[in-house]
Order: structure tokens, then sequence, then C-alpha cells
């Protein structure tokens, strides 16, 4: 028998990994079984060079469970090693450099993960004792048997095996009983060697017989050796992918599309990423990709390591260029991971942009489902949006769908404005705004539909990027003046109209702590409603972002500002107009020559301070303006609240402010029921 030291230059690397301890602990199984794995592998391929000439047909890597012994063993018919080797490769194990590197890092585990893969040494974790039954393929190579307590001494006997192949038998250290549950080693297994390139054996098949479930003598395959990712996209057909998202997503709906990533300069990469259908609660649903590296199950988090909006994406990348047993934050600075991600960012806009040529008609039909994705992509990759421009459509009200060109051709001659902005209107919500929908289409206006949680921000980028373009919602204004093609404006009424009727209507509107009106007049012909609210475009703008980021600033504390537009040349409006002129016109005549005296008054004592200073003024010209100020302030209140007052009485008036909330769907509860037994009572 030979005893030894592991050549670790401190007694430094069993520190390593109890530090390791902390992270996750079932990756030991990985390690052990991917290593059998490419021992198993290497053996093939000296078979096809004629290297070895033993059958290699039908190798397995078979883990079993020894509840009683409370060992796990991991054994394969790879190429084993000789004394010579586990010298080599056990006991003078890479961490020579362990001491420096333990120096540089001795608060970062998370680091000394990522730097080195423990690969073998993992199995200390859970084992206080591994044991290495190997035999070498080499003619004439002695069998030998490596044990080791966890402490840098080992020994290494020579032994009897008639195979060739390495058995690795763990001890399951107190603290680690939980691995002595098959269960649990399958859950492993599932997690990490699903896709392995070789078969690995755990358990017997399992069969109902008599009621029962019962083993057979057949060896349990957990993994597929050939994932359909491994194979040549020509080989696949539709049906191949969905099975394959089937098996990794059991629970999820079809996907929309995938694609098949190939590539092998200038790094290594295969995958297939699916697009699934995306709802709008899509923080879910990010990070489901599965990252591999030759087949071995990595992490199902890649977050940080691809693009935000790829995030969304399902399926499976696989890449040897993808280091094993590493940190997020090692992944993230990697530069083969951060070319991996710009690739398949742009294979990702190119397959949509290849469907969408190939298959217009089916692109649209998934449009709904996939708008997000690209949404996403477009609003926080700028590579993206420059390619998504090409294949990004908008849905009008018709239910048709133009790319941004398209549409713009469409629209360009009927919605330019007077600044050559090409306005897009559009509306969130086609059945509260349908009023508004409807009077910009009687305009001959085409309307969009952009109703989901990212359209406002994609918006603002469309306005950043495409200055010639802006976006206006459909309630915005009245139709007639959404987009604004002429500077003059006839006026339909004075000023001095406007002001007495402003009172009137402004004394209707409900007083509510969450929303102002501002009262206006427009002719909008006799036939358009006596009264539309609209919500200015930049005002509500303003409120839904500060709303999306939690209301805490400025937009977010102020009432919804809202117009009440008067239609000046409505019958009803102008029946309120003449019965206002009717009843009042006495006392507004008398009002108004009394604010036109005090006016007078006010101004001629203003006059006289022309050009004095304001020492040289008589204290009594100084109290005189101020009580004639005074006295003209009072007089305009006394109007106000004259024609408030009538406002007030004038059921017409709120009959016709009622009827406008009803179209905004501003009437609730009890308003909706006064408002129907005062149209009852009015009919009557
Ligand atoms: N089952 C096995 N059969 C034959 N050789 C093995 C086996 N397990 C380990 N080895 C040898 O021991 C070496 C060290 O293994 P270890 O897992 O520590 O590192 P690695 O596999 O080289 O790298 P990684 O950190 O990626 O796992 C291997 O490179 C291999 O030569």
């Amino acid at each position: 028998m030979q005893t030894g030291k592991i050549g670790v230059t401190s007694e430094n690397l069993f520190p390593i990994i109890k530090k390791f301890l902390y992270s996750d602990h079932d990756i030991f199984l990985r390690e052990i079984v991917s290593n059998a794995v490419d021992a198993t592998q290497k053996l093939k391929t000296l078979a096809s060079k004629d290297e070895y000439k033993g059958d290699v047909t039908d190798l397995k890597v078979r883990v079993k469970l020894d509840k009683k012994a409370k060992t796990i063993t991991v054994s394969d018919n790879g190429i084993g090693m000789t004394a010579e080797e586990i010298e080599k490769y056990i006991n003078e194990i890479a961490f020579s450099g362990a001491n420096d590197f333990l120096e540089k890092y001795k608060d970062d585990a998370n680091a000394i993960i990522g730097h080195f893969g423990l690969g073998f040494y993992s199995s200390f974790m859970i084992s206080k004792e591994v044991d290495i039954i190997t035999k070498s393929y080499k003619e004439g190579s002695k069998p030998v048997k490596w044990t080791c307590q966890g402490t840098p001494e080992f020994t290494l006997d020579e032994i009897e095996k008639e195979e060739v192949g390495t058995d690795i038998v763990m001890h399951i250290n107190e603290d680690s009983e939980e691995f002595l549950d098959e269960n649990k080693i399958s859950e492993i297994l599932n997690k990490y060697c699903k896709f392995l390139p070789v078969p690995v054996v755990f358990r017997k098949q399992k069969e109902w017989k008599d009621g029962k479930e019962v083993e057979t003598d057949k060896d349990n395959q957990i993994n597929d050796t050939e994932p359909a990712w491994t194979k040549m996209p020509a080989d696949l057909k539709d049906e191949d992918y969905n099975n394959f998202y089937r098996k990794l997503y059991p629970m999820a709906d079809e996907p929309l599309f995938h694609i098949h990533l190939n590539v092998d300069y200038p790094f290594n990469l295969t995958g297939i990423l699916y697009f699934p259908k995306i709802k709008n609660n899509f923080e879910v649903q990010k990070n489901k990709i599965q990252l591999y590296s030759n087949q071995v199950f990595v992490t199902d988090s890649v977050e940080g390591i691809v693009p935000e909006f790829l995030t969304l994406l399902h399926g499976v990348l696989d890449s040897p260029d993808i280091p094993l047993n590493v940190s997020r934050s090692y992944l993230q600075s990697d530069s083969n991971v951060k070319k991996i991600s710009n690739h398949i960012t742009k294979k990702v806009a190119d397959r949509l942009s290849e469907i969408f040529k190939e298959s217009r008609e089916n692109f649209e039909k998934k449009w709904d489902d996939l708008k997000i994705f690209i949404e996403y992509g477009m609003l926080t990759d700028d590579k993206f949006y420059d390619r998504a421009m090409k294949f990004f459509l908008f849905k009008n009200t018709e239910g048709k769908y133009f790319t941004f060109e398209e549409y713009e051709q469409l629209i360009k001659e009927s919605q330019t404005d007077k600044d050559k902005k090409v306005v897009h209107l559009y509306t969130t919500n086609q059945e509260e705004q349908y009023t508004f929908v409807e009077d910009a289409r009687a305009k001959g206006y085409d309307v969009l539909i952009l109703d989901d949680v990212l359209a406002p921000h994609l918006i603002n980028r469309f306005e950043q990027k495409q200055t010639d373009t802006s976006f206006v919602r459909v309630d915005a204004d009245v139709a007639e003046n959404l987009i604004k093609k002429e500077d003059s404006e006839k006026e339909d009424l004075s000023w001095e109209e406007k002001q007495e009727l402003s009172p009137v209507f402004q004394a209707v509107v409900p007083e509510k702590n969450d929303h102002t009106f501002i009262v206006d007049f427009k002719d909008l012909g006799e036939n358009a409603s006596p009264m539309v609210i609209t919500r200015s475009e930049f005002m509500r703008r303003m409120k839904d972002m500060s709303a999306a980021q939690g209301g805490m600033n400025m937009y977010g504390d102020l009432p919804d500002s809202l117009n009440l537009v008067v239609n000046t040349a409505h019958p009803l409006v102008k029946k309120v107009i003449e019965a206002k002129d009717k009843k009042l016109s006495t006392q507004l005549e008398k009002m108004n020559a009394d604010i036109a005296a005090q006016k007078a008054e006010a101004e001629k004592l203003e006059k006289a301070k022309e050009g004095k200073k304001e020492e040289e003024v008589p204290q009594a010209e100084k109290e005189q303006l101020e009580s004639v100020n005074n006295e003209l302030a009072k007089l305009e209140e006394e109007k106000r609240s004259k024609l408030a007052d009538f406002g007030k009485k004038n059921k017409l008036a709120k009959q016709m402010v009622d009827l406008a909330l009803l179209a905004n769907n501003m009437l609730k509860g009890a308003d909706l029921d006064k408002f129907v037994r005062r149209s009852v009572e009015l009919i009557k």
C-alpha cells in the first residue's frame, strides 16, 4: 500500500470545499457523473481510432444508492486511470495555485467556485470518505483503489478489478444523509443530467402489476442522449421541436416559433429558442432558458447573461464556451458569454424577419402573442429596435396590420399636421373610447390600437427616434382638433360670451378631488354631441408615466385635468344660451354696465400713476385705486355667481354634462341613478 499527501501547496483544499458547502450541494453528482460521461466518451473516441479494441457499443454510466452502507456509487466503463494518472490528475490537482488564489479572493466564495470547477473534489462536500476504484484501458495497467477522508492524506492500493472503468464510491457524511434518498437523487439527476450524451441509469424501470408498482429488471435510463438541439435542423420537423418543448416545459402552452441556433465560429453554440405566448404579466415568464455546457446543465437563470428581453424566450442554449460552475457575476463578465449574447440577439431578429417575409399571414396571426416580446426588445436594445422596425406591426381598429412604413404611407396624406408631423391616432381601449374612435374615423382618420403595458413607452420611443411622427390618443381633443392643420381657428363666440357661458357650465361639472374640468367652447356642428370630454395628450401621458413609476412625482399628485368642450352649434346648447340671455339679460346688462364703469375708473387712476415713482403717488390715490379694484372684483364675482346659479338650476345643462360623463364612463353609482331619473323626468 502506498500512502501520500495530496499535492496542494498548503492544506487549503478542504477549506475551499467547506466554503463551497454554503453553495449548491447538489452539483457534486453532476460533477461525478459528467466525469464518468467524459471518460466513457474518451474511450469511444479511442475505439474509433482503433486505439482501443474492446467493445464500446453499450457503455453506460450507473448511479447506485446503498442506503445500508450509506454510499452513492457512480460507475463507468470509460478509460479508467492508472496509478500514475491518479497521481497526476487527482493528487496533484489543479490547486497548485490555490494559495495565491485564496489570498486574492478570500472573501468571495463565489469567485472561488467560479474559478475552479471543483470537479471531482466537490464529492467531499457530502462525503466523509471517497474511494476511486479504477482500471485503465491501457494494456497491462494495474487496477487501483484510492481512498481519501477529506484530509490531505490518501492511500493507494493495488486491487483486483475485471472491467475497464471507474467506480467513484462516496461514503455520505452525517450532515448529508438527505442524499441517501432515491427521490432526491432522481431529482438531481433529472435537473443536471437529463441530456448527457451517454446513457445514465439509476434504479430499475417500474411497471404496474396486480395493482402495484413493481420493479422490473430493466435499467432505468434517466437521460435523452440526443436532445433535439444536438441534431441537424434538416432532420427535425416542427413536431419534433414542439415535442422537445413539451419535454422542457410540460405545463406550458404551445410556443409560437422556434429558432435553432448552430454556430461554430467564432464560438461554439447550439440551442433551440422558443417564442412563448406572452401575456401581459410577463415577469413570471422570464428566465426559463436553460444553459448547458456540452449537454451538462449549468443554470436555468440566464438573467444578466442574455439581454433582458431575451429572457422572455424559452429553450436551451449549449456552449462549451460557457464555463461550468461559475457564479453569475463571473458569467456576466465573461467575454464569450457577451459575444454569445450579441449573437443571439441578432439571430432572433433575423429569424423574426425571416418568418415575417416568408409568411406574413402566419406572423400577423401570432402578432398579438408576440408583440410584448418585440416591444420589450425595441425598448431595451437599440440594435434590436433598428432591426425590428422592419417587422414591428401596428394593428388598427379594423384589425388590419401594418409595418411602420406601410402605416405612414397610409396616413401621410390625411394625417399630417401643420408642423409636418404625421399624427398617429390611437386608442388604448376601443370600448371606453368608442365615441372618440368613431368621431375620428368619421373624419376619415385611421385609429390604431395600442393597448398593452409597454405601448406608452414604445410611443415615446417612436417619437424620439422618428422625429416626424407624433402619437395622439383619440380622446385628446375633439376630432376636429386632433390633427391641427392650420393655425387660424375660427372663433365661434366672442371672448365676452365665453366669459359669461363658462360659469354656467362650470357650475354643473361634478366636483371631485381626482379631476378638474376646464370648460371650452367650440362649433362642432349641430350633429355632433352637445358636449365632449377630452384629456390633453401631454398631461395624460405624464400622469400615466408617473403612475407606472409609482406616482411619486408632481404629475402623479395632480388631479386628472379634463376639458369639457361645449358644442356651441348644438341645438340644446343654443337653448341654454338663449335661456340665459332671456332670464339674465337685464341683470347682466346692469352688472356689465357697473363693471365697465369701475373698469373705466380703475384705468383712469392707473393712468394718473403712470410715470410717477411709487413714493410720489399720494396715499389717498393709492387707497382709491385699491378700493376701486376691490369693488371690481366683487362685481365680477357677483356676476359669476349669478351665472353659476343659473347653471345649477338649468336641468338641460346638467343633463348634457352628465351625458358627456356617461360617454366617458365617468358616471357611476348614485350619479348614474340620478341621471336616469332626471332623463325620465325630462322626457315626461
Ligand atoms: N470517472 C473517471 N474516469 C477517468 N478519469 C477520471 C474520472 N473522473 C476524473 N477523472 C480524471 O480526473 C481529472 C480531474 O477531474 P476533475 O473533475 O477534478 O476535473 P476535470 O474533469 O478535469 O474538470 P472539471 O472541473 O470541469 O470537472 C479528470 O480530468 C480526469 O482525467
